[in-house]
């Protein structure tokens, strides 16, 4: 089998195997099979609309069922799932459900939705349902109620009998989901579990039991990972080694039950934005307990009598750092005079890297925090701390080094895989977000999931102000200061977002200094995440926060706020995504409310501060003075170009899957 070995897209028209490990097969696929998926791929993407895909049918199929529904007791509706069973088990076994087979269902659950959670479903929310359970990813915008959504396809498969995972970006927004939505699932008789980062066996395993499991991608493609190592370890017959680790009680060693089907919430940071970082279990092995301290700290020293431009050469864009001929000159001379690895030339030149890296592309409250004198993981697309993570190779123990605490043993990469090759093992794959149709292409060409997009409940009543571009840094948060005052006056509540943990500090000193009381919600600051949240809709709220808030969070307006034009969302940068700045405008205007973006931004910010974007950085100073929408334009060039540049990342990785490990990889424990 080739190094690029990669599964082919696509329904499956076989049975699940529920009593073995399930997952797609890898298979061999040559140059030529990419190339025609890429091409379908610009097709399918753009044309992929409703009416194309007869998505309608589902709304008259599931209208036919419902009138005979609601005279029905709770305990003869809760019958009613149970005889649908079986004829679902054998619709899904033949393949993509078709309207006619799925309408029963989809009225059963409106009706039990509406019953014990006090919301039926939308026209709309069926469409999506429908579009998920036909293998594509749906696109409904923010605030359309995914969440309900997501009980049609995940409640319909487990009643098949099919193991779900519903997968979401972080741990918080898994165990809301589940407990928003449990009295539906309660209802129906369906075992529901969330994997949290900390939970260790049995309990863990007892979790994956369930009929419906919910968790954040780093934890069940982590569990995927470990049970992969675990079949490996184990010789023999493929069935009868699972049958043996998978046993029930305790004694279970391996984790889940295989890769069924999975329907993934915010689908295009689960499979797009977080597919750049591989995922590593590590271990300490004798090489992890070779790379003393000594040899770190003499890596580090050497790394900081390099100079920048002569010696190395920093990719901020692409997090990556290289040694020009003369930089490996001078390393080789001084291992000559050095002792133990750093005499080897590649140990040390490796060691070299993660020390620069360290230095110069990982900064304290932006990609990581030093909390109780330990070096955390700040994830850069939620904005979260990862407790139990840290970085391969080494690279966790220079910025502790760094930092000048104590330093963790270094661990040895003993698996890894990137995302992408877990989520293409599921044998039926599905997703939703907000902000799909940027990222339509990949989504084809990489998983094989079409986008459907839905179209909303209610129309869009958000407006959005002129972006407002300020000289330095301090002149914009001093603005962003003045202009929420104004709107704090009035009552509009403000949601302030911001990059990093840095920065969302820098605006909330800004806003003490000018009197206004706020909360800050990062990485740091997460204490009762959910009561912050619950109070950012409430007349004269101020709430300063990170990615933390910026995907999933659903702030509800208060009585009165409506009327003053809803939620205020104010951006302080642009991301290096346009879908990352999507879902943040999308935390207002919810469910058809009013509500106001605006966007207020800087030639300082992280956006244009690499060298890469000089040119950008100098259009957007030159045409400053024609009007702010004109140099938007200069950042806008630059998110385009550093999105380019992440999918060709992405690409790269995938292809060297199986290679050496990158200096980026996360690691988890391995037991
Ligand atoms: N059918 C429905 N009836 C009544 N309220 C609904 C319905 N569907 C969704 N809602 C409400 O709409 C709001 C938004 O829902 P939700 O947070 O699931 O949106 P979302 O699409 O997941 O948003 P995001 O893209 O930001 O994650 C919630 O307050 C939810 O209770």
């Amino acid at each position: 089998m080739s190094e690029l070995a990669a599964p082919r897209p696509g329904p499956r028209l076989t049975l699940p195997r529920i009593a073995g490990y399930a997952e797609r097969p890898e298979s061999e696929e040559g140059k030529l099979d990419r190339l025609g998926r890429k091409l379908i791929g610009l097709g399918v993407a753009r044309t992929a609309g409703l009416r194309r895909h007869g998505l309608s049918a589902i709304l008259t199929e599931t209208a036919q069922h419902e009138a005979a529904l609601r005279p029905l007791t709770d305990a003869e509706l809760r019958a009613a799932a149970e005889a649908l069973r079986a004829p679902l088990r054998l619709a899904i076994a033949q393949g993509l459900p078709d309207a006619k087979m799925l309408g029963p269902a989809f009225a059963l659950l409106r009706e039990a939705a509406e019953r014990t959670l006090g919301m039926r479903h939308y026209d709309v929310q069926l469409l999506g349902a429908f579009a998920m359970l036909r293998g594509a990813v749906a696109e409904m915008r923010t605030g359309e109620g995914k969440t309900l959504c997501a009980t049609l396809a995940s409640c319909t498969m487990a009643l098949a009998g099919v193991p779900v995972h519903v997968i979401t970006v972080n741990d918080y927004l898994a165990l809301r989901d589940r407990d928003l939505m449990r009295p539906l699932y309660d209802f129906l008789g369906l075992s529901t579990g969330v994997v949290q980062a900390g939970q260790q066996e049995p309990e863990r395993a007892a979790i994956y039991r369930a009929d419906i499991v919910f968790g954040a991608n780093k934890e069940i493609a982590f569990d995927y990972l470990r049970d992969r190592m675990v079949l490996r370890r184990n010789p023999g017959n493929l069935r009868r080694k699972v049958e043996r680790l998978s046993a029930e009680g305790p004694g279970a060693v391996l984790r889940m039950r295989g890769l069924h089907f999975a329907l993934i919430d915010e689908a295009d940071s689960v499979l797009i934005d977080e597919a750049r970082t591989p995922l590593v279990i590590s271990g300490s092995t004798d090489v992890a307990r070779n790379q003393d301290p000594g040899f770190l700290r003499r890596a580090l020293r050497a790394a900081r009598q390099l100079d920048e431009g002569k010696d190395y050469r920093i990719h901020p864009n692409e997090h990556r750092i290289e040694i020009t001929p003369k930089g490996a000159e001078r390393l080789e001379i001084m291992g000559e005079y050095g002792s133990g690895p750093f005499r080897v030339g590649v140990i040390r030149d490796h060691a070299v890297v993660q020390a620069l890296s360290a230095l110069h592309l990982f900064h304290r409250d932006n990609d990581y925090v030093v909390r109780d004198g330990k070096v955390q993981i700040v994830d850069e697309n939620t904005g979260r701390i990862q407790e139990d993570r840290s970085w391969s190779e080494g690279l966790h123990q220079m910025i502790e080094l760094k930092e000048d605490v104590e330093l963790t043993e270094p661990r040895a990469t003993l698996s890894r895989i990137s995302y992408q090759r877990v989520f293409r093992r599921y044998q039926r794959l599905a997703g939703m977000t907000g902000t799909a149709s940027d990222a339509a292409w990949e989504l084809y060409s990489v998983y094989g999931l079409g986008v459907i997009r839905i179209p909303p409940h209610k129309g869009d009543r958000r407006r959005f102000a002129r972006d407002r571009i300020f000289a330095s840094e301090a002149a914009k948060c001093r603005a962003i200061a003045a202009r929420t005052a104004e709107l704090h006056d009035t009552g509009t509540p403000v949601l302030i977002g911001t990059r990093s943990v840095g920065a969302s500090e820098r605006i909330s000193a800004e806003l003490a200094l000018a009197g206004i009381a706020h909360q800050l919600l990062n990485a740091v600051q997460d204490a009762d995440e959910a009561a912050v949240v619950a109070l950012a809709g409430q007349r004269g709220a101020v709430t300063v926060a990170t990615n933390m808030a910026g995907r999933g969070t659903d702030i509800k307006l208060a009585p009165g706020v409506a009327e003053l034009g809803g939620l205020h969302v104010l951006l302080t940068v642009r991301h290096d995504s346009r879908r990352v700045d999507r879902q943040l405008e999308g935390r207002c205007g919810r469910q058809g409310d009013p509500g106001r973006v605006e966007r207020m931004l800087s030639l300082e910010d992280e956006l244009l501060g690499s060298k890469g974007a000089r040119w950008n950085r100098r259009a957007a100073r030159l045409l400053r003075p024609l009007g702010p929408g004109v140099a938007a334009l200069a950042f806008r060039a630059r998110q385009r170009r550093v999105e380019r540049m992440h999918g060709r990342m992405r690409h790269d990785l995938l292809a060297a899957d199986r290679g050496l490990g990158s200096l980026l990889a996360l690691s988890g424990e391995a037991e």
